[in-house]
């Protein structure tokens, strides 16, 4: 009988459960269940709805059944850097606030008081955003100290579902490396930097690599479910699984294009040079200890703000379609500035830029979705720059994946603009690279190059090349 493998994944905007079966040396995937992700505040908080989110996760669950899928193992991926801190009865005592919440305004000044940020990088490699796990766990050490000292495990939002189902705690080793508290070098936790931030090593667990096999489901679950079934660790970092599923490696630039958009490549070793850390590149860990060496730009969070200031009246396709017809507007705001991080009306904020700079201001929604990929596709450009000018090497492709690589305006704009080839898919690459880790787990697959081969004979890739004229 075929095998089945179940991806969740979450990002920060959706939600999905895709099965995923090896059908005549090809992936085929059936999606399940879809649900909703979104920030909601909790007391003074910004939060993600993690009971919500476990209780979405088992109907999924409940929905393979209905569907006569019986699959052979799970596993779970979603955004980084957030966690729940366990007390010693394993109860929660933090929600899972988000890396949106402005809690962490300011700790990343304090820590450099700590630890230099040159040393902090040489250390672990990891990109400079205020919401790093570090400076969240800074804030709690500096504002709810007693809470920090009641907990006994810390588990991100992957590992917490991955103990919801198994009973099992440990910290998966892509994910764990977002956090800016893992040694680059050694992989492990770095226990003389939590020393150093007075942070206990003891709440932290063993790092993981994905392609474990973490445990089965809980007696209570099966009896539930009607079954039991592994649950592996993929690279339970969102982007650790869409990497892994980008079909063109070789000189490829790839683009994981979802709520953040994540530019990089493929590396074998980390770049903790000072261009590197000027440039705000970082070193997550990949599958088979691989680094992703990419930087966080904003991405269609924007668009998708902007949708919501539009009381969900055009869909993200007609946004497209309007600012195809905003031909004559130009405005380039720098889409990484903090103010585009949670802002009240991101139109707002976005036609105020453009007031203090001097440009034409959006007026319409066609005008305001345009300057958003205008500026996306520019801050693309600056860094594909910055990648050739660290790896002295041009590349010949973009490889955009993740839902926005359906954005066929942008993917020409992102052609256009860095003057290369883009190819455009696979759109649930995150589901993908989870299901190819599971099938590696069990010896399905022999290896990440077999992996990679099946992936490109599987999912279609949209080709687009430089226009002569940018469009406008
Ligand atoms: N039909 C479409 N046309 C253009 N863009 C789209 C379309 N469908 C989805 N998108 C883009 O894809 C984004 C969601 O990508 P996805 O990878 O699912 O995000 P995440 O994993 O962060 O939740 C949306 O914010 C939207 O900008
Ligand atoms: C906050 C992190 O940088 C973020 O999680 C990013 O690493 C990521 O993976 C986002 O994935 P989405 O699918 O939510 O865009
Ligand atoms: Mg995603």
């Amino acid at each position: 009988m075929t095998k089945s493998c179940i991806a969740v994944d979450i990002g920060a905007s959706s939600g999905r459960l895709i099965a995923g079966t090896l059908e005549e040396g090809k992936l085929k995937l059936n999606e399940i269940y879809r649900f909703e992700n979104k920030i909601v505040k909790k007391g003074e908080n910004f939060c993600w709805e993690a009971d919500r989110l476990f209780e979405e996760i088992k109907t999924g669950i409940h929905k393979c059944r209905e569907m006569g899928i019986q699959p052979e193992s799970i596993g779970i991926d979603t955004w980084a850097v957030d966690f729940l801190l366990l007390d010693e009865e394993d109860k929660p005592l933090t929600e899972a606030v988000s890396y949106r919440d402005p809690r962490t305004d300011g700790m990343m000044e304090e820590v450099f008081d700590l630890i230099s940020k040159e040393r902090l990088y040489l250390e672990t490699g990891i990109q400079f955003q205020k919401f790093n796990t570090i400076y969240q766990l800074y804030s709690l050490k500096k504002n709810q100290p007693e809470l920090l000292k009641k907990a006994k495990s810390f588990l991100m939002i992957p590992d917490y579902f991955n103990y919801l189902l198994t009973g099992q705690k440990a910290n998966e080793y892509t994910n764990a490396t977002s956090t800016q508290l893992v040694n680059a070098f050694t992989k492990k936790w770095d226990k003389e930097l939590l020393d150093i931030l007075g942070i206990n090593k003891e709440m932290f667990h063993e790092i993981k690599t994905p392609k474990t096999v973490l445990g089965t489901l809980s007696e209570e679950l099966v009896s539930e479910f009607g079954f039991d079934m592994k649950v592996i660790l993929p690279a339970t970092h969102d982007t650790g699984s869409a990497v892994i599923s980008v079909p063109e490696q070789d000189k490829t630039i790839y683009i994981s294009s979802g709520t953040w958009s994540l530019i990089g490549v493929e590396n074998r070793f980390p770049i903790c040079i000072t261009k590197a850390l000027d440039y705000n590149f970082t070193n997550e860990g990949g599958i088979d200890y691989q680094y992703r060496f990419l930087k966080n730009i904003m991405g269609l969070w924007m668009i998708q703000e902007v949708k919501r200031n539009y009381n969900d009246a055009y869909s993200f396709s007609k946004l497209v379609e309007l600012a195809r017809e905003a031909t004559g507007f130009n405005a380039i705001v720098n889409v990484n500035d903090d103010r585009f991080l949670k802002p009240e009306n991101m139109i707002r904020e976005i036609e105020n830029y453009c007031v203090e700079t001097g440009q034409p201001v959006p007026a319409t929604p066609g005008e305001v979705a345009k300057c958003v990929f205008d500026s996306l596709a520019s801050s693309y450009k600056e860094a594909v720059d910055q990648i050739e000018e660290i790896f002295e090497q041009n590349f010949d492709r973009i490889n955009v994946i993740g839902g926005g690589c359906q954005n066929e305006m942008l993917n020409q704009l992102i052609a256009n603009v860095t003057n290369k080839e883009v190819f455009a898919g696979p759109v649930e690459a995150t589901a993908i690279g989870n299901i190819a880790a599971q099938f590696l787990a069990l010896r399905e697959i022999e290896d990440i190059r077999e992996a990679r081969n099946m992936i490109k004979n599987s999912f279609e890739v949209k080709r687009y090349f430089p226009e002569q004229q940018l469009v406008k």
